[in-house]
């Protein structure tokens, strides 16, 4: 079994359900974030999961900060890395070493809607369709090559708070899913 860790910054619902829908492909060793307010931290605790909670404000730069948290997961024997929620753009201190193996998920279908404020531009846009992705990450933000994606339908009458819900459940179901099938394949591939 593969062992994942999971960095988030905020609510944690994604990293939640990765740890409640595992089916043996990974087990969630280590959930680190980048603040020490994440509720993600509190879900964990209750899940039994060790937890890091890792600072930038403490380090002098980006690649200090990075050696840090590569520290830890090296020390818990890390395979896979799922970027939950993390609003950290990832430098090339923690990606070289996990190129290939750190997947992110993202509140819409790219390359529509990058960054950190998705729901809110396809609500701006008025779209009827949006969506969850599920890619690996590059140097580039949002720009890794796509693994899966699935359709959310946009009512007339959506709110942001009705998108995101609907939003967080298809991710909730799609996360886990393809992270299982990542790396069963990669396994696969490396027998
Ligand atoms: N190298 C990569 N890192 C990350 C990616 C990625 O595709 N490549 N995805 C993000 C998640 N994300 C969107 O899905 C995202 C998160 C945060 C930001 C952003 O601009 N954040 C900060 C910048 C902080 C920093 O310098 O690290 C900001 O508030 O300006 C954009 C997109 C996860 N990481
Ligand atoms: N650009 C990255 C981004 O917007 N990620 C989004 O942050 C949320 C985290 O929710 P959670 O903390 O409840 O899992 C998720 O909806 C995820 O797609």
């Amino acid at each position: 079994m593969k062992k994942l860790a999971v960095l988030a910054s905020g609510s944690g619902s994604n990293f939640e359900a990765i740890v409640k829908q595992s089916t043996g492909a990974y087990e969630v060793v280590l959930l680190i974030t980048d603040r020490d307010d994440a509720y993600a931290l509190q879900r964990a605790t209750k899940l039994g999961i060790p937890t890091k909670s890792i600072s930038p404000k403490n380090f002098e730069d980006k690649a200090t900060y990075e050696q840090a948290v590569l520290d830890v997961i090296r020390k818990y024997g890390v395979d896979w890395i799922a970027l939950a929620g993390y609003m950290r753009i990832v430098s090339l201190t923690l990606l070289k070493p996990y190129e290939g193996r750190i997947v992110n998920v993202h509140p819409s279908l790219l390359p529509k809607f990058p960054g950190k404020d998705a729901i809110a531009q396809a609500l701006d846009a008025e779209v009827t369709k949006t969506g969850v992705t599920v890619h690996y990450i590059d140097e580039g933000v949002d720009t890794g090559p796509i693994i899966s994606q699935e359709v959310v339908e946009v009512t007339k009458q959506d709110t942001y708070e009705t998108l995101q819900q609907k939003i967080r459940q298809v991710e909730h179901e799609l996360f886990p899913k393809t992270l299982t099938k990542v790396i069963r394949e990669d396994e696969l591939v490396g027998k």
